[in-house]
């Protein structure tokens, strides 16, 4: 049985939660087949970690499975969890919290276009400003390293100290990210395959422009310090630093978000509020989406790809992989995409990944998977 004081019981427990959830989104965006990539979360004021079981279906998953870690990764013993395997890249995570104090989460996928740059050994190159807003700059390329020792954790920590991006392309094997919280490196994961295929795909039409330096410069800055609404959240890691490497950044980044003062909500007396509302109905008008005849309604960030697909007929992820020993007979319900409750099925291409928008109707605002992603700014 662990010993660890009420207030680490309770910081395990929350990263359990929030690690268990956000493999969830590695689903829903795409970004794994069956049992491939891991997510992990620092335990706030313990030198522990949580990270996934190891070739465990992610049906399977859930937060008194997930693994409670030291920081040179071993196991701690008597926790739930403590009786399964943890991920095979859990000497990378290790590494990279032993190395990089300010990291609070770190993720693995093997995201298709990033893996296919990490298989040239090419760093994606800055041509985007949606990369200058996430990674500073060109997203770099670490060195080809077998799983089993530090070397990948090495790989990860020696090519992002001092560099802004939060992504990694390990070579030959795909992407790593880094992040302030196991969120924010859950969304660097989802933000460098989106790069990864916009600039794949302009490749293929001709040359892509680099972007100036100082305009990706202040590009970061804003994206970094400005975008989005103000934060609440408490920071995981350290003190604020100066600007410089991506842990400075992660530092900088959450201390002036967090500094910023809320806005109050909008009032009547609000100026804001009158420039909002509508003359002839007193109050703000509904935006609704513009609908064209024969045309779908794209929420924002879903893909302009094939027509929708019907995921009421989907079938469920993951299958017979790995299963974990413990009490028999327990068997958690498939993962449902949450904006609609249905299968996410993996069969159905890109589209499958997010649900299909009634024609016409939709309840107001952001979809809901994006409406917790807006009302937080940016992922923290
Ligand atoms: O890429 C690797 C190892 O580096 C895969 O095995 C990884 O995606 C999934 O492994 P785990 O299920 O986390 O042990």
């Amino acid at each position: 049985m662990s010993n660890f004081s009420p207030e680490i019981e309770v910081a395990i427990a929350r990263q359990r939660e929030e690690v268990s959830r956000l493999h969830g989104e590695l689903i829903r965006w795409g970004l794994v087949i069956w049992t491939g990539g891991n997510v992990s979360g620092r335990v706030p004021g313990a030198d522990l970690f949580v990270i996934k079981p190891s070739g465990v279906s992610y049906d399977d998953l859930a937060p008194e499975n997930m693994i409670v870690c030291d920081l040179d990764g071993n196991v701690v013993p008597g926790t739930p969890g403590s009786e399964n395997s943890p991920s095979s890249d859990t000497a990378a995570h290790a590494y990279v919290y032993r190395n990089m104090p300010e990291v609070g989460g770190v993720v693995h996928t093997h995201s298709t276009y990033a893996v296919a740059w990490a298989a040239r050994a090419e760093p994606i190159p800055c041509v985007i400003t949606a990369m200058a807003d996430e990674f500073g700059g060109e997203i770099p390329v670490g060195p080809f390293a077998i799983i089993g020792d530090d070397s990948i954790g090495r790989g990860i920590v020696d090519t992002l100290r001092g560099h802004r991006s939060r992504a990694v392309l390990m070579q030959n094997h795909g992407p790593f990210t880094i992040g302030s919280s196991a969120k924010d490196a859950v969304k660097a994961a989802v933000m460098v395959e989106d790069v990864a295929r916009s600039v794949h795909i302009s490749r293929q039409l001709g040359d892509p422009v680099a972007l100036p330096q100082e305009a990706i410069d202040s590009l970061f800055d804003r994206y970094q310090n400005v975008y989005g609404q103000p934060s609440t959240e408490v920071a995981v890691g350290g003190a604020a630093g100066p600007r410089g490497d991506c842990a400075d950044d992660l530092r900088h980044r959450d201390r002036r978000r967090r500094c910023r003062p809320r806005r109050a909500p909008l009032g009547p007396g609000d100026a804001r509020h009158r420039a909002r509302v509508h003359p002839h109905q007193g109050r703000a008008p509904r935006r609704r989406p513009r609908h064209r005849p024969g045309l779908r309604h794209v929420g924002v960030g879903e893909p302009l790809r094939r027509p929708d697909v019907d995921l009421l007929g989907g079938g469920h992820l993951g299958g017979p992989a790995g299963r974990l020993r413990g009490p028999p007979g327990r068997h958690r319900a498939p993962l449902r995409c949450p904006a609609r409750d249905v299968p996410c099925d993996r069969g159905l291409g890109d589209d499958a990944r997010l649900p299909r928008l009634r024609r016409g109707r939709r309840t107001p605002g952001p979809l809901p998977h994006l409406a917790e992603h807006h009302d937080r700014g940016r992922g923290g």
